[in-house]
């Protein structure tokens, strides 16, 4: 497998403030891979999606991704955060849309070909068990569904990388788990063409979700453990029971609590 997302020795220091976010970060993904990054509250973890997507850059280091140097907004990526950020005077199916106004080829498209774009819209909707909530307003739709809507808005233009920021962070034990399955399943049909970085506070979520977990130290964050998860796929919930299951949860959390001791 290729990498698809390579960051070597990677500093960074935001100019607000001058907090050393991250130092000598090192992580690499495969192409087609799910990975997730965990580690104490303010390590960096979400510097390393901004520093991975081309939001800010690294004073050191290099950042690769699809094998290009970032030095732009990174195109092929998709993104979504713990707040769903929908538009509320746009309806669901318009919010869908943005990505396509903005990221071309689909900007220049997008007028000619609308129908086209309309049913792929529609059809990620009903992929996400929300059929039929095109028409409607993010304000009229549970927290669960419009995290739901994000997600098909993060995919609407193919993108080859999805970042995801804590995207389950504010919902319900049972949203939650049922949102995994909809990632699970989203990441098994584009199988070996969608990478996913996944940044949570979740150890369950990483390990249920992931091929391969990195753990991150305290702030300045850089990576200090590595773990590959090798149950096999489509996975079920009912892992989450298993005791192979709770003994890498219990070694993750172990992992972060010495971290956190150690900062
Ligand atoms: N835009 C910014 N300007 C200045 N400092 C920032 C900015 N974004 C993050 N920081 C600082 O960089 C450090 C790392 O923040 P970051 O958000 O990457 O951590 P995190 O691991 O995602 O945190 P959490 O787990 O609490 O979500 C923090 O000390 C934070 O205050």
């Amino acid at each position: 497998m290729r990498p698809f997302v390579e960051l070597t020795g990677v500093s960074h220091t935001y100019a607000t403030g001058g907090t050393l976010a991250v130092d000598g970060l090192d992580i690499r993904v495969n192409e087609g891979e799910f990975a997730a990054v965990v580690g104490p509250s303010g390590c960096g973890k979400s510097t390393l999606m901004k520093l991975a997507t081309g939001l800010q850059f690294p004073q050191s280091g290099a950042v690769v991704v699809d094998g290009q140097e970032v030095r732009d907004p990174v195109k092929i990526a998709g993104m979504a955060f713990q707040a769903p950020t929908l538009l509320p005077w746009r309806t669901t199916l318009e919010n869908l849309m943005l990505p396509l106004e903005i990221v071309e080829p689909h900007r220049s498209r997008l007028r000619r070909h609308k129908a086209e774009y309309v049913a792929k819209a529609e059809a990620l909707l009903e992929s996400v068990g929300l059929k039929g909530a095109g028409s409607k307003f993010p304000w009229q739709l549970s927290g669960g569904m419009q995290q739901r809507a994000s997600l098909c808005r993060a995919l609407i233009h193919e993108p080859k990388l999805l970042m995801l920021d804590e995207p389950f962070g504010a919902l319900d034990a049972f949203t939650r788990e049922e949102l995994w399955c909809v990632i699970r399943d989203l990441h098994a049909r584009m199988a070996g063409t969608l990478t996913v970085i996944l940044v949570t506070h979740d150890l369950r979520e990483a390990v249920f979700l992931a091929d391969r977990i990195f753990c991150m130290s305290a702030r300045p964050g850089k990576i200090i453990a590595e773990k590959e998860v090798t149950f096999p796929r489509p996975r079920d919930l009912e892992i989450t029971y298993t005791s192979e299951f709770s003994d890498i949860v219990h070694d993750l959390r172990g992992r972060i609590a010495e971290a956190r001791t150690a900062a």
